[in-house]
């Protein structure tokens, strides 16, 4: 940083500002620019590709220094916050007109990533949310706010693993923290990019604090709300009476998904893309309101576990589903629904403008056409959720009334408030049109008197209001009343006393009046803030209606059933069920419909099967009816009796993980100990090839191990997909395990897949034919199979007869352990195979040399 001495009192300002926002970009208002000085505007320019410039300062180095006009401002701060920065922005807080030394400066905000609020539409049903942790002896208390709605949660964890999986899930960008951080700690938090930022100093006082901490019990999570609401307090430096009651929250109140568990099964976005595209929200999002997105997505990452609450969801998209007319009366009132969560956001935030006001008077208009369509449904969950509705039509009066319906965007220059709604206004308004008419007498008088027929009346900005006479007419004018003002090409510009006169007093009218329209807006938005509590809760039902029309579209337009739940047992019973990402993308009437029946004797299904015949699409096909039953959705089935599931766990995909920065069989073995450890027979758990990411006898082993730990410990509903097919053995010991496998059959050497799951364990693997389908050359799949041959041929590709395998998973007979320098069969297996390849390896060696002589 430069030497403070060397520079203008200005630039001294500067940086005795900067110096309290060391780790923010500080935009510092100059005027119509905002400047970036020193480091900042050497960094700025190059991220928001602005020029360079320098401005020079009494010692000999000029301050680097880069302007963004005032104007566009919100653009180039998004982009900074977006790519993770924090921007401080210094306004003038004085009129540099009337200041006597530097203009007083101070920072009116500190956007950060977590307190964005983004415009941009397409993020409309993202959320943002600021996570704020605390520790203390018993674990962690967190709590996160999306400050563009108020929404608060807050809640209390044990582990840090379990901060980070919300941290995960919210897909929170900041983290307010004051505590030390362990390595792995800081190590996690940099690889999922999020910032961690300084609790700010807490005002314990303010209304704000007390308002939504106030049923927070639980002294940690009441610790996190007060941090929380403390650092977006000192960030935005105003009341912000749009933040709600927290409400407390516990991770086992839903069906737990762990992030892993959500990317895995897609829910929100594509695993390939990242994108919405192909994901279960995908299928079941037809909101038409950007609440009811939102909303959608909070219900697929928490689904219920209460049968009361499941059915109650139920009933409305049965509801809906049943009455199209008023499922369709519905959807149409809500297409004129504005966000009306954000809207009084931005009310209670003070940068609302007349437009959106009008927006939020638009969205409750269509209240009554929803309350009417629901009471005429003659439904009674319709009726009864009608009556639960504040229609709220006071503040709809109050802005209709105040407002002309189009208004400009800045609300300081008029034309915003209707006639009779202020006297005083009203006044103005006269004085301003009784001046104007005076002119155009004026004009006319004018003309008569001087015999100039195009002499006119004008206004500019600068000179006010004149008369205007061209040039050949110049020498009528009497120049004993006009004065020359202005001379142009083609004509002169003059003034008269009486003139100036009026035009005094039309300007002051007009200043007076657009002050006033300015205040009268304030008042306005001022009053709407009483209604702050009702328009969230109503933003609220609203956005429920959303999401049970689009389940109710989503049904009718797939054919879905409604799931019978039941918490009293864990039977499953699914008739023809569907994938319901899967079968969307292929084409109308391709996808094989596929039962599953689990029972009190069945807890595990292993299934068996060629490569691309269908293994994990059933399993998927599974968690996915059974995460859609509980969040109130109907299935993709033709009939399903469900039980509430407590969680779900998966190890689906080799996918590496990224964020943890783990290798692909380290996240298979700890995704699988999650499941192990925590799984209860409550919980349903998905395990596609577990042990395949190392040796194929290391990974057998451990995958058998694992079949018998869930099987014997466990208990959960598992479904197991593997291509050890030495495993189907265990359905001989294992009572609660099933063998099923995915049909398929060989025509003409050709592989045909039926995706029908059968009872049994597979013939075949039909690895070779899959590659073949891949195109691999020729030349490998002919000696692939030469070797497969010959493998089968000794027994190396199975382990030997079932007794033998089962034995596998028991101890050895001390007698037979092999002795310490006795070769271990498995290992001499390996070895044989190793000899087969490095022979093939030098017959295709010794080919290709042949072909090179020739
Ligand atoms: N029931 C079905 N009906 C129609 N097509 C299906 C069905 N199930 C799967 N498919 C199709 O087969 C493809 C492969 O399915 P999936 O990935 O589930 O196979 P897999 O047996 O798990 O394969 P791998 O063992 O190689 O992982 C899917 O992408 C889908 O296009």
């Amino acid at each position: 940083m430069a030497n403070a001495k060397s520079s203008t009192p200005m630039m001294e300002q500067y940086y005795e500002i900067k110096e309290q926002y060391p780790d923010a970009f500080l935009f510092y208002r100059v005027g119509d620019f905002y400047e970036l000085f020193e480091d900042d505007a050497v960094k700025g320019a190059q991220l928001l590709e602005l020029t360079l410039t320098h401005r020079s300062n009494k010692s000999k180095n000029p301050i680097p220094m880069a302007g963004v006009p005032h104007q566009a401002v919100d653009t180039y701060v998004n982009t900074l916050v977006d790519k993770g920065y924090k921007v401080a922005l210094c306004e003038q807080l004085e009129d540099p007109a009337t200041a006597k030394t530097t203009v007083k400066r101070g920072v009116i905000q500190l956007v950060t990533p977590g307190t964005m609020m983004n415009e941009n539409p397409n993020a409309a049903s993202d959320a943002n949310y600021l996570t704020s942790v605390v520790k203390d002896k018993q674990g962690f208390g967190l709590a996160y706010s999306d400050l563009s709605t108020g929404e608060v949660y807050a809640t209390h964890l044990k582990q840090f693993s379990a901060v980070e999986n919300e941290l995960l899930s919210l897909r929170t960008r900041e983290m307010v923290y004051g505590g030390d951080l362990t390595d792995s700690e800081r190590d996690f938090l940099n690889k999922a990019n999020i910032i961690v930022s300084q609790p700010a100093e807490v005002d314990e006082a303010r209304a704000e604090i007390s308002y939504v901490t106030q049923n927070l019990t639980r002294k940690s999570e009441k610790a996190a709300a007060v941090q929380l609401v403390g650092y977006l307090l000192a960030t935005q430096k105003r009341s912000l009476a749009h933040l709600q009651i927290a409400r407390s929250y516990e991770v086992n109140q839903y069906l737990q998904l762990s992030h892993t568990v959500q990317s895995n099964l897609e829910l929100e976005s594509s695993a390939k893309t990242g994108k919405k595209l192909g994901s279960l929200f995908w299928v079941l999002d037809k909101t038409h309101t950007a609440m009811g997105g939102r909303l959608l997505k909070q219900w697929i990452s928490r689904p219920l576990l209460s049968l009361n609450e499941i059915n109650a969801r139920q009933e409305m998209v049965q509801a809906f589903l049943d009455s199209y007319f008023v499922r369709e009366n519905v959807i149409d009132a809500l297409k004129g629904v504005y966000d009306l969560e954000r809207l009084t956001g931005r009310i209670a935030f003070g940068n609302v403008n007349a437009r959106e006001m009008l927006q939020l008077s638009k969205s409750l208009s269509a209240v009554p056409v929803i309350l009417q369509a629901l009471t005429d449904s003659g439904v009674d969950v319709l009726t009864d959720y009608a009556k639960q509705v504040d229609p709220l039509t006071e503040a709809c009066q109050k802005i209709t009334h105040t407002l002309v319906p189009d208004p400009p965007i800045l609300t300081t220059e008029g034309g915003l408030i209707q006639e009779g709604v202020d006297d005083q206004l009203d006044r103005y308004r006269e004085a301003m049109n009784n001046g104007k008419q005076w002119m155009a007498q004026m004009e006319a008088e004018e003309r008569q008197k001087t015999g100039i027929d195009n002499l006119k009346v004008g206004y500019n900005k600068v000179f006010g209001y004149y008369l205007q006479v061209t040039n050949g007419n110049k020498d009528k004018v009497p120049l004993d009343r006009y004065q020359r003002k202005q001379t142009l090409t083609n004509a002169e510009r003059y003034i008269t006393p009486e003139l100036k006169e009026h035009e005094n007093l039309i300007l002051e009218a007009q200043t007076r009046s657009t002050t006033l329209e300015h205040q009268i807006f304030i008042d306005l938005r001022d009053d709407i803030k009483q209604y702050i509590p009702a328009l969230q809760k109503l933003g609220n039902q609203l956005a429920a209606l959303d999401v049970y029309c689009s389940l109710a579209s989503v049904s009718e337009e797939n054919n879905y059933c409604r799931p019978q739940m039941h918490d009293d047992n864990q039977d499953i019973l699914i008739k023809a069920g569907r994938h319901p990402v899967v079968e969307k993308v292929l084409s109308a009437g391709s996808y094989i419909p596929n039962d599953v029946e689990m029972h009190e004797d069945t807890d595990i299904f292993l299934i068996t099967g060629p490569n691309m015949s269908g293994k994990s699409t059933y399993m998927r096909q599974l968690a996915l009816i059974a995460i859609m039953a509980q969040i109130g959705s109907f299935v993709p089935a033709d009939s399903a009796e469900l039980p509430i599931f407590d969680q779900v766990f998966t190890r689906i995909g080799a996918a590496d993980d990224l964020i943890s920065g783990q290798s692909t069989f380290m996240v298979e073995m700890s995704e699988a100990n999650d499941a192990l450890q925590h799984a209860t027979k409550r919980s349903l758990v998905l395990f596609d090839e577990i042990g395949r990411g190392t040796a194929t006898y290391d990974g057998m082993a451990l995958a058998g191990a694992i079949v018998k730990y869930l099987h014997d410990k466990v208990g959960a509903k598992t479904l197991f997909a593997t291509h050890y097919h030495e495993l189907t053995d265990l359905e001989e010991t294992l009572p609660k395990l099933h063998n099923i496998h995915v049909g398929a059959s060989e025509q003409d050497g050709k592989l045909i897949f039926l995706h029908k799951i059968l009872p049994g364990p597979a013939d075949q693997s039909y690895g070779i034919h899959v590659a073949q389908l891949a195109g691999l050359p020729s030349r490998v799949l002919r000696d692939a199979r030469k070797m497969l041959k010959r493998l089968e041929a000794q027994g190396a590709s199975s382990l030997g007869p079932a007794s033998q395998q089962l034995d596998l998973f028991a101890e050895p007979p001390a007698q037979e352990a092999p002795a310490a320098n006795e070769p271990d069969p498995l290992t001499e297996k390996g070895l044989d195979i190793l000899d087969q390849i490095s022979d093939l390896v030098g017959q295709w060696q010794q080919e290709l040399k042949d072909q090179d002589d020739e």
